[in-house]
């Protein structure tokens, strides 16, 4: 992907459509913006937009979009497997498997059940409430931090609680799973203090934007004992280095950034994005919900 930059720079001034996937931060900076004075649309081929300075964007007057829903079920499906593999310490024990050893013990010492727990979701938009509908089932305590309630009917259909406030939701959590898009208020959200407020213990899984927690109080934490474990696919930056320190710290499920990107996803999107780029030359606009900047104004996840 990185091959692709110099070739990018060469044509910004003659584009009038980017199609993008949620990549590097700052990828489509002020600057890149500035200089593409033909540009229309910036589109991205899943669901994030962060790498693109939306602010810039909507002073420029360049729409931009996404393909709102298309692998919010990915994503979701991918935080419970990570919930249960950190949970019940899965890891040690598929590598003692691969190494030819046999050692229950040395699993179980560190493994628990969901069934029973806390589970608070930092942002409950479409992959947060998709979370909720499938931890029902393991009969856990469910919390929401958001801006905006999930409504009555939802919150009875689930038994999620609204948090109205972070820092009294962390506390009460087992496990925290960030489903906030990395914005000016979200980025660095869960710094040291946060991280210390949460129970000793509790697991965190981020699979929204790496941007949202403080790098280092991660690996300290993981470290002192105050979280037993940190598993998500989004790193900052990406690609993650060699030497990220989240790659070697203990008791961590990371992937690269790959939780939306099933082929079921990767057919919902590509159709998605077909339709806009159809949509865009007939001169139509796009559904709704697919609009990050339009006129100008940000969505209001991004304010
Ligand atoms: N790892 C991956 O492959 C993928 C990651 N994502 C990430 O997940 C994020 C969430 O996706 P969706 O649930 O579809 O987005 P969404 O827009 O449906 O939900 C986001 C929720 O966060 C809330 N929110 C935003 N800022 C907040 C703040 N400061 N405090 C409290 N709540 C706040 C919004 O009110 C909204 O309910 C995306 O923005 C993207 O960064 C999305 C798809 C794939």
């Amino acid at each position: 992907m990185l091959l692709i930059l110099p070739e990018l720079e060469k044509h910004i001034p003659d584009m009038h459509v980017l199609v993008t996937t949620p990549f590097h931060p700052a990828y489509m900076s002020e600057e890149r913006i500035k200089k593409a004075k033909n540009l229309k649309l910036l589109l991205t081929a899943g669901v994030g937009s962060d790498h693109i300075d939306l602010k810039a964007a909507a002073a420029a007057g360049v729409t931009v979009a996404e393909i709102t829903a298309s692998n919010v079920v990915s994503v979701a499906e991918d935080e419970l497997m990570r919930i249960l593999i950190l949970l019940r310490n899965f890891l040690p024990g598929y590598h003692q498997i691969c190494n030819g050893e046999w050692d229950v013990a040395a699993q179980s010492y560190r493994a628990y059940d969901l069934e029973g727990k806390t589970v608070g979701t930092v942002g409950c938009g479409r992959i947060g409430r998709e979370l909720l509908k499938r931890l029902k089932a393991f009969n856990c305590n469910l919390l929401y931090y958001d801006k905006f309630s999930i409504g009555e009917e939802f919150e009875k259909e689930t038994g999620a609680k609204w948090e109205e406030n972070l820092e009294e939701m962390l506390p009460k959590c087992d496990v925290v799973v960030i489903n906030v898009p990395l914005t000016e208020r979200t980025k660095g959200m869960m710094n040291e203090d946060r991280l210390k407020k949460m129970k000793k213990g509790a697991v965190i899984v981020n699979n929204a934007r790496g941007g949202i927690m403080d790098r280092d109080a991660v690996v300290k934490a993981i470290e002192n004992g105050q979280l037993s474990g940190y598993g998500g696919d989004v790193w900052y930056p990406q690609p993650a280095p060699k030497d990220h320190p989240w790659r070697s710290m203990p008791y961590h499920a990371m992937t690269p950034h790959v939780s939306g990107t099933t082929l079921d996803a990767q057919v919902r999107y590509s159709a998605g994005v077909k339709d806009v780029l159809d949509k865009f030359f007939r001169g139509e606009s796009f559904p709704e919900e697919y609009y990050i900047v339009k006129e100008g104004k940000l969505a209001s996840q991004y304010l």
